[in-house]
């Protein structure tokens, strides 16, 4: 029976199209047409079970990247779209009953992570590694009995080295696994740029050996047991956030926290991230707008340097219902300690910056745990 409506309802859906697209229609087209569109509904509405007709077309796994031909295709794993997606190699083998098994290794070696938090951005530039360690910094500060980590996976760009202070540090690798950096005795950073021979070096990689140095990351880091794992990314959405969506999934990614200015230019990539998450499934724990007035260093007056034209990432946050976790001002003192590697928090401990970067912490805090 379902075989009969399969097999009636395309060659006449089909004719159907053919006469509203054609503009020299005759009777007859228009006829076959409606009885070809009646056909096709009934005949779906008819099956018992639906998702029997979607077997018929090629699959798609869960957190497959836009324009993926299915696992199922013939071109599974051999079109541009699958650059850099981590099923890559096992959907060009034709192979797609097996799962990889870094999955798997990941959410063995995660286990005793807690939470695990991704640092997104839609722009570069507006402060995602200079948030990433200080709310590492302030986690750690803050909670003292609570173990914080940073890795950081901007493959291409890593700073994390660099703001944390640990430049130069090397990572020693044991039967465990590679031992992170410690900064303090509760924290901790795993960082490509600790294994370049010079922080100069330029990291040209493709899609797959990022995606190959992302799952090696995340499943032979020996973290020991930890409270927040914080993951700082590249830009945008690219390899980088699709391997570690999909390595952390089984592995219980907590959310993640998205950074922007208040120019509509940063926030127009935000929206664009926020899509992001939702088309992988990652709880989206909140927006932080950074850079949002110019703090004075000599009269500490604040004043607005980015024009906020459509409200800010405030009213961005309201209008997409996605919690807003508060706002840091600009301050050029916070500059220079990140490049000199100092920690502001304990520096410039009175300041507004660090007021602000508090309630924002307490803001994260409750977000994970709710
Ligand atoms: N609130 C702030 N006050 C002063 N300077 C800041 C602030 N936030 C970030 N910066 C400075 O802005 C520059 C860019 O910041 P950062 O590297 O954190 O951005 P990013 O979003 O991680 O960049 P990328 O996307 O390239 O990785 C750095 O020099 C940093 O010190």
């Amino acid at each position: 029976m379902n075989d009969f409506f399969f097999l009636c309802e395309c060659p006449l859906f089909f004719c159907g199209i053919r006469y509203s697209r054609t503009g020299t229609n005759t009777w007859t087209d228009f006829v076959a047409g409606v009885f070809g569109i009646i056909t096709s509904s009934l005949g779906r509405s008819m099956l018992p079970n639906a998702s029997r007709c979607q077997s018929r077309f090629p699959r798609l796994p869960e957190n497959a990247p836009e324009h993926c031909p299915g696992t199922e295709s013939q071109e599974a794993g051999k079109v541009s779209a699958c650059a850099g997606c981590p099923n890559q190699q096992i959907c060009a083998s034709g192979d797609t009953k097996t799962v990889d098994p870094g999955i798997q290794l990941v959410k063995d070696r995660l286990q005793d992570v807690r939470h695990k938090i991704l640092i997104l951005s839609g722009k570069g530039g507006v402060g995602k590694s200079t948030l990433t360690a200080l709310l590492s910094r302030g986690l750690a500060h803050n909670y003292n009995e609570l173990n914080v980590a940073v890795l950081d996976i901007d493959i291409c760009g890593p700073s994390q080295p660099r703001v944390l202070g640990v430049n130069g540090e090397q990572v020693h690798q044991s039967g465990s696994g590679w031992s992170p950096v410690y900064v303090e005795d509760n924290l901790s950073v795993m960082s490509i740029g600790f294994l370049l021979s010079s922080p100069d070096d330029a990291i040209i990689w493709r899609g797959p050996k990022k995606n190959g140095m992302i799952r090696q990351f995340l499943s032979e880091v020996d973290w020991g047991s930890l409270d927040y794992l914080l993951m700082d990314t590249p830009p945008g959405t690219s390899d980088e956030h699709l391997s570690a969506a999909t390595y952390l999934a089984k592995a219980g990614l907590t959310g993640a926290i998205i950074v922007t200015t208040p120019q509509e230019v940063a926030l127009l990539d935000v929206r664009k991230e926020i899509d992001f998450c939702k088309k992988v499934n990652v709880k989206v724990l909140g927006v932080i707008e950074n850079m949002s007035t110019f703090l004075c260093p000599c009269c500490q007056k604040q004043s607005e340097i980015f024009p906020v034209t459509t409200g800010g990432a405030q009213r961005m946050c309201a209008d997409l219902k996605v919690p807003f976790l508060g706002s840091l001002p600009l301050d050029p003192t916070l500059a220079r300690c990140c490049d000199e590697g100092r920690n502001y928090l304990t520096e410039m401990a009175d300041s507004t910056v660090v007021k602000e970067l508090n309630s924002i912490i307490k803001n994260i805090v409750e977000a994970c745990s709710s």
